[in-house]
């Protein structure tokens, strides 16, 4: 059966500790508590269908083959700064997995991504690349950073965040249909600074007390 695109991953764990994130009055360490705790959740769903290889190994009681994940293939792509809140809960589950990163900030008139950083891990065309960034807002930022792994030669790529607006969503799918989305949520719309409405405001900002 087709993925829908995007698949929106609404698990009521995730829907609760969402709200607390969107809550103005959450603190830094709360909001990068429950960001790491949703990336666990999030990294649950995208990570689904990767494959297994087989093993023999002993139980107590006999031998047998058993199924064994190829972390080393996996590569997480962090789109900084805001991507090292849900990489580091992915990490936790799948410590073997490689890691890259795409330094971006949006600038703040043109809403266009800016990079500043770029860093991946070899033989990147052998793995399966799964970029996080918490925010899709114009999706400017996801589009240009996946557009930035596709040419060091993945083949093979995801997208994870938080929240989504519907302008987002649009403008990365159209870029890369063949790159799937997966989001806790989609909001309304975009407001004329390019913010997610009714969003969570600066999700960098909010992680590192920048603001
Ligand atoms: O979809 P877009 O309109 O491009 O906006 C989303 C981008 O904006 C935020 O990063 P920001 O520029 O604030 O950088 P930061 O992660 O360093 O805070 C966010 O983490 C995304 O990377
Ligand atoms: O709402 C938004 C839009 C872009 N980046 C964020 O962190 N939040
Ligand atoms: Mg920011």
């Amino acid at each position: 059966m087709e993925h829908p695109n995007p698949v929106v991953v609404d698990h009521p764990l995730i829907r609760h500790k969402l709200t607390i994130m969107r809550e103005a009055t959450t603190t830094t360490s709360k909001f990068r508590m429950l960001l790491r705790e949703i990336s666990l959740l999030l990294a649950y769903e995208v990570l689904r269908d990767l494959e297994c290889t087989s093993i023999e190994i002993e139980t107590p009681l006999e031998r047998m083959q058993a199924p064994k994940l190829e972390g080393k293939k996996l590569c997480f792509v962090s789109i900084l700064r805001a991507g090292n809140g849900l990489l580091d809960g992915m990490l936790d589950l799948v410590p073997s997995a490689r890691v890259g990163h795409v330094g971006l900030y949006r600038d703040p008139k043109s809403l266009e991504p800016v990079e500043y950083y770029m860093k991946l891990p070899e033989h990147i065309g052998d793995r399966l690349c799964i970029a996080v960034d918490p925010m899709l807002a114009t999706g400017n930022s996801a589009a240009a950073a996946v557009q930035r792994i596709k040419d060091a030669g993945a083949t093979r790529i995801k997208f994870v965040c938080l929240l989504a607006a519907p302008e987002g969503i649009a403008t990365f799918t159209k870029a890369h249909p063949d790159v799937p989305v997966y989001t806790a949520a989609i909001d309304r719309e975009l407001n004329d600074h390019g913010y997610i409405m009714p969003g969570l405001g600066d999700a960098g900002d909010r992680m590192y007390g920048t603001k």
